[in-house]
């Protein structure tokens, strides 16, 4: 078959992966899995999780026959297998079988003898795995140590020298601290593996806020590079005060903004032992030729763009400016890095903020760039095992809403629920 690109000039469309997780039970395989799978998805490449877990769960001893059903290789060329796999036999049954369909195998093997990783795995399990939900956290710490220590028994790393040594695969050493990477084949390979090697495991958030009420806001009209209006600057000075209360101490955060005038203002009064960068990343959606516009005016200069914009949110690209899918490419180098940080807090605009929280939080490409966002609030979010917590605190200062329904112009409306990126 002749090559084909993603619309990126990318040439994946006939790669198809699977990526094999290895190692033993509470070693963050699940946590890994699930990060690619998701950082795969958010830039538009088709993959799905089979955790042999959930397989179990419905007496199913093998994923076989969903795993490798060839009907369900147009909406999931990028499989990620998510099983201790920690056998050379079943490692060479998974090969064999993926040689056979076409399928090349990428193992992902995580190693860990740091005990207190292997705990906090532990702890962070019991309390959010479907296999232990509503169980006796006692019981279900009892039956994981068995679980353990019968995989201990079988468990053979990855042979470097032996008969392995001509797999394609990326072996993790407690999480990041080693990495020993072999045979990488092709772009998506080394991407995925580039992904792999900045994640880590210690705990930390991230705090999301837009930048305060700006006069464009105000008026009514998108990009451009507006001061803050007088609300906007209450909620700059406030904004220390809700940082404060959602750390829970005076733990310094570093602060990323974009270079705009009113995310920068936005962060001015943050204490001066936070570090600040500004990304050029960060900048708004350029709006192209409608930058500065109202939505009044662009349906009436440009009836349809406007048109064709709410029909495909995600792919309308601006005259001259960007999609929501051109924002998510120039925001990947920004996602590696906050994979790299620790505790970091973004203050940004609507569409960026849109982009980045679709990312922690799995959203649908066709719903995130309907999210109502509202402004003078703080969204934090803590990524765990399986899944991204969320908390959110609202200064007490009035603004504008800037969320815009499909087919309307009005630039003050409530959102419609459904729109809503509360939970
Ligand atoms: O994609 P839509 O919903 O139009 O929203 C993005 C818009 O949000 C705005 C506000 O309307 O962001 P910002 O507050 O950062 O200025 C516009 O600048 C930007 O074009």
């Amino acid at each position: 078959m002749a090559p084909k690109t993603n619309g990126r000039g990318v040439q994946v469309e006939d790669t198809k992966i699977c990526v094999v997780m290895v190692g033993l039970p509470a070693r963050g395989k699940s946590y890994i899995a699930q990060r690619a799978q998701r950082y795969l998805t958010w830039l538009s490449i088709p993959s799905k999780t089979f955790n042999v877990g959930n397989y179990r769960r419905h007496d199913a001893p093998q994923p076989s026959a969903d795993f490798f059903d060839n009907s369900n290789t147009e909406g999931e060329r990028r499989r990620i297998f998510d099983a201790t796999n920690s056998t050379k036999e079943r490692r060479k049954w998974v090969m064999d079988l993926c040689a056979r369909e076409g399928i090349e195998v990428l193992f992902v093997e995580s190693k860990c003898d740091d005990e207190e990783l292997i705990m906090a795995n532990i702890r962070d399990v019991k309390t959010t795995s479907p296999d232990y939900q509503g169980q006796d956290p006692e019981a279900a710490a009892l039956d994981f140590r068995n679980r353990i220590k019968h995989y201990e028994r079988v468990y053979k790393t990855i042979d470097e020298d032996g008969d392995e040594s001509h797999y394609t695969y990326l072996k993790m050493m407690d999480v990041g601290s080693q990495v020993i990477i072999n045979r990488i084949q092709d772009y998506l390979q080394s991407r995925v593996v580039y992904y792999l090697m900045n994640l880590h495991i210690r705990p930390r958030s991230v705090w999301l806020s837009r930048h305060g009420e700006s006069m464009y806001n105000l008026s009514g009209r998108i990009g451009g590079d507006a001061e803050l209006s007088p609300r906007g600057q209450q909620y700059a000075k406030k904004l220390p005060e809700l940082v404060r209360q959602s750390v829970g101490g005076d733990r310094p955060l570093t602060v990323w903004t974009s270079t705009l005038k009113r995310t920068i203002a936005t962060a001015r009064y943050l204490p001066a032992n936070y570090n600040q960068l500004q990304w050029k990343a960060l900048d708004e959606l350029d709006a192209g030729v409608c930058d500065g516009m109202t939505y009044q005016e662009i349906k009436d200069v440009y009836p349809e763009d406007f048109v064709a914009r709410d029909e495909d949110k995600y792919n309308y690209r601006y005259r001259g400016g960007e999609s929501y899918r051109d924002v998510v490419i120039r925001l990947e180098p920004i996602i590696m890095e906050l994979e790299r940080s620790e505790d970091i807090l973004i203050v940004t605009h609507q569409a960026i903020l849109r982009c980045i929280y679709a990312y922690f939080m799995k959203k649908d490409q066709s719903r995130s760039p309907w999210m109502n966002v509202p402004l003078h609030c703080l969204i934090k979010l803590t990524p765990r095992a399986y899944g991204t917590d969320e908390e959110r605190y609202q200064a007490d200062i009035p603004a504008v809403s800037t969320w815009r329904g499909k087919g309307s112009t009005a630039k003050h409306e409530d959102p419609i629920p459904e729109a809503s990126m509360s939970h």
